[in-house]
C-alpha cells in the first residue's frame, strides 16, 4: 500500500498563538479506514481542516495523491471529499440539486447516473426530489456524505459522522462506510465513540493536545496494549489487602467483596496460579472468578490520562 495523504511536521498556531497542532506527521494509506480519537479540543478538526485547505498551516507540508495542498491546492482538493461536523445545507434545495450543484463546483461534467447511484447507496434515492428541509437529521447527515462524494473523491474525511445520531442509524452509517471502502475510497473519520473506531477502523490514531500519541493497526493495538482483568469474588469482604499479597497490586472493589488483578495477555506468565495459592494461604475464601479483556476504550482512557 502507498500513502495517499502524507502530512509532515504540520504545525498550526491560531491567531493569538494557541498551538492546536504541534509537529504532526502521518501517512494515510490508500484504501484504509483510519479513525482519529481524541478528547474535545485535541486538534482533530484542525488536522482535517488543514489537510482539506480550510485552515492554513503555520508550517509543514501536506500532499494528497502526490499534490502539495499549498502549491497545487485545486488538484489536491479535487481528490478530497469532506463531511463537516455542522450541517451546512441549503434548506429549500432538493437533495438531487444539492449533490448536482456540489459536483458542478468541482468542474465535473454532469453525471446523474453516478449521483443517483450514490443516493441509492445512502438509502436516499426515494428522497431525491424532496427539499432538504423536509428530511430528518439523520437523512441530512447522509446528504452531507452524498454531497462530499459528488465529485468522485478518492479520500473521504468524516468529522464526527454519527454525532447526535441514534444507535440504529449509526450502524447504518458504518455499513455505508464499509461499502465506500469496498469501492476503493480511503476514509478518515474522527469520533468520540470508541466503539465506532473498534467496529470499523483498520488503524486507530490517538490525538491529544495537538500531538499524535500513537497511530497503529487496530488489531495490533488491542493485542499489544490489551490487558486482562481478573475479578476474584470473595465469600466475605476484606477491609484491606493482606500484606502477603502486596506484590500483586490488587485493588479492592464492591466494598471489599471483590479483588481485581491485572495481567498482561502477552506475558509468559500471568501469575494467576500463584496468586490463587497465595490467596488461600492468606485465608481468603474465593467464591467466583471472572476475566475481562480491556477494550479500546480502556486503552484510550489510559493513554490520554498519562499525557494529561
Ligand atoms: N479558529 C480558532 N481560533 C483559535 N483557536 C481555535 C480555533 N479553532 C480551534 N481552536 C482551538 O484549537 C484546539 C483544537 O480544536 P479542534 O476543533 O481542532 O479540536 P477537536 O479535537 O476537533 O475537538 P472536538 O472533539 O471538540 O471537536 C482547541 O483548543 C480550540 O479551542
Amino acid at each position: 500500500m502507498s500513502a495517499i495523504v502524507s502530512v509532515q511536521n504540520l504545525r498550526k498556531a491560531y491567531a493569538g498563538g494557541f498551538e492546536a497542532l504541534k509537529s504532526v506527521s502521518l501517512d494515510i494509506e490508500e484504501g484504509e479506514i483510519l479513525a482519529l480519537l481524541g478528547p474535545n479540543g485535541a486538534g482533530k478538526t484542525t488536522l482535517i481542516s488543514t489537510i482539506c485547505g480550510i485552515t492554513v498551516p503555520t508550517s509543514g507540508t501536506i500532499t494528497v495523491g502526490g499534490h502539495d495542498t499549498q502549491t497545487a491546492f485545486r488538484a489536491a482538493r479535487a481528490l478530497i471529499g469532506l463531511v463537516p461536523q455542522e450541517i451546512n445545507l441549503e434548506p429549500f434545495e432538493t437533495v438531487m440539486n444539492t449533490v448536482r450543484f456540489s459536483r458542478g463546483l468541482f468542474g465535473k461534467p454532469r453525471n446523474d447516473a453516478y449521483l443517483e447511484d450514490i443516493l441509492k447507496q445512502l438509502s436516499l434515492y426515494d428522497k431525491k426530489d424532496n427539499k432538504v428541509m423536509t428530511l430528518s437529521g439523520g437523512m441530512k447527515r447522509r446528504v452531507l456524505i452524498a454531497k462530499a462524494l459528488s465529485h468522485e473523491p478518492r479520500v473521504l474525511f468524516l468529522d464526527e459522522p454519527t454525532a447526535g445520531v441514534d444507535v440504529e442509524l449509526r450502524k447504518d452509517m458504518w455499513e455505508v462506510v464499509a461499502k465506500l471502502k469496498a469501492s476503493g475510497v480511503t476514509i478518515i473519520l474522527t469520533t468520540h465513540y470508541i466503539e465506532e473506531a473498534e467496529a470499523i477502523a483498520d488503524r486507530v490514531g490517538v490525538i491529544n493536545k495537538g500531538e499524535i500519541l500513537l497511530i497503529q493497526d487496530k488489531a495490533d493495538l488491542m493485542a499489544q496494549m490489551g490487558r486482562k482483568q481478573l475479578k476474584i469474588e470473595l465469600s466475605a469482604a476484606v477491609g484491606a489487602i493482606p500484606d502477603a499479597l502486596a506484590d500483586y497490586e490488587l485493588t479492592r472493589a464492591d466494598d471489599g467483596l471483590s479483588l481485581l488483578y491485572h495481567y498482561d495477555t502477552k506475558g509468559e506468565r500471568t501469575g494467576i496460579t500463584t496468586l490463587l495459592a497465595d490467596l488461600q494461604k492468606a485465608g481468603l475464601q474465593m467464591k467466583d472468578l471472572q476475566t475481562q479483556q480491556s477494550s479500546l476504550e480502556d486503552i484510550f482512557v489510559g493513554l490520554v490520562k498519562e499525557t494529561a
